[in-house]
């Protein structure tokens, strides 16, 4: 049957499912059993706050940054200062004019979305259960938990340095590798800024790390979420933090939502040009708590395909690491476990992602 595929190989090799890519293209009206959310966990529409996009930034709006003037040395400052807001408020913050280029995002996410248009037969042979894998195609199912699946298809893919993991990359679509490996590359430019200015705002050296930082790692989760018959059932993927430093996303359409400190689900608009960013959970350790990761998950619609690109950046999987010294003393004891991504994907192994944070874990004191 079309779009039918094996998974789980290792653990229940009679298993068979359906991608929801395939399922919207068979037209399907109701999504199945096993995409259904108990009551608790679906999207309530009701609670949702949308928000605008102001600058300055009166209460309930999300921060929106204008990177144009971050090397400008009389201009910095001010830039430092919005960040270090939108850090401490949101852990989560939009960029403009941050240097990649409209056509590499365009260039990136035209190909994501060739990719997953591919007949399965194409896709199957990047499949995998196993969270190791450097280009690893998957379907909606969560690793650990195959009773609970979200509306997405994925491919993870090893990115940096790029020399080493393009040859892996998909070869077709045939521009796929230059496309996104363009805009891959122009993303962690951006990331060393960001770190940088981040790393700042909370009064530390901009270089700290650096040279661990060049070395570290950049896994992309290219995300498709296709159009949903029933999207106040299901979730494209469940709330989460993400790991690393931080990640930045660029996304096809809204759908997109961060927690606020109230624990309200904040929708997350679209701008044009516009990248996201959000602080993952090595800034929650290294800032010893100052800053947090966000949490944040996706919903579906039923009117359109959303794609996102989500570029995750960390320290090496073996590197550990922990809160910054400076920010240490007798007032400030450390908050966090030093930790590495290794660390995390054994996490991951055997924890399902909607059963608690990695970061929890890392916690010194409850
Ligand atoms: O699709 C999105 O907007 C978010 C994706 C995401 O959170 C992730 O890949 O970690
Ligand atoms: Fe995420």
């Amino acid at each position: 049957m079309e779009g039918t595929v094996l998974i789980h190989k290792e653990k229940t090799a009679s298993t068979s499912f359906t991608s929801a890519m395939s399922l919207t293209r068979m037209g399907t009206s109701q999504v199945p059993r096993r995409y259904v959310l108990p009551p608790s966990q679906r999207p309530n529409p009701n609670s949702i706050v949308s928000c605008s996009l102001l600058d300055p930034l009166p209460s309930n709006t999300l921060p929106l940054i204008d990177l144009a003037s971050l090397q400008d040395p009389s201009m910095r400052s001010k830039v430092i200062d919005k960040i270090r807001n939108a850090c401490k408020e949101f852990g989560f913050f939009q960029v403009i004019n941050h240097g990649v280029s409209p056509s590499l995002m365009k260039g990136a996410l035209d190909v994501a979305s060739e990719f997953f248009n591919l007949p399965p037969e194409e896709k199957i042979n990047l499949m995998s259960n196993d969270i190791n894998m450097p280009v690893r195609y998957g379907t909606s199912v969560n690793h650990v938990n195959d009773k609970v699946h979200f509306w997405r298809d994925f491919l993870k893919l090893y990115s940096h340095p790029l020399s080493k993991w393009i040859d892996l990359w998909p070869s077709n679509p045939p521009k796929y590798k230059e496309r996104m490996g363009n805009y891959a590359e122009a993303v962690h430019a951006l990331h060393i800024q960001l770190l940088q200015a981040i790393f700042e705002s909370l009064g530390l050296n901009p270089n700290y790390l650096q040279e661990e930082i060049q070395e570290g790692s950049q896994v992309m989760a290219v995300n498709c979420y296709p159009a949903c018959p029933e999207p106040e059932l299901a979730l494209g993927m469940p709330p989460h933090s993400d790991y690393g430093f931080i990640t930045i996303l660029l996304q096809s359409y809204q759908g997109l939502e961060v927690m606020d400190k109230k624990q309200n689900w904040i929708s997350v608009p679209v701008i044009d040009g516009g990248l996201l960013v959000n602080l993952g959970d090595h800034v929650e350790v290294i800032s010893n708590g100052i800053y947090k990761s966000v949490v944040h998950r996706v919903t579906v619609n039923s009117e359109k395909k959303r794609l996102s690109i989500a570029s995750l950046h960390s320290l090496g999987i073996e590197k550990k690491v922990g809160p910054a010294p400076d920010l240490l003393d007798e007032q400030h004891p450390k908050n966090y476990k030093d930790s590495s991504f290794r660390d995390f994907l054994d996490f991951l192994s055997v924890n399902d992602i909607l059963e608690g944070r990695f970061i929890e874990t890392l916690k010194t004191k409850a």
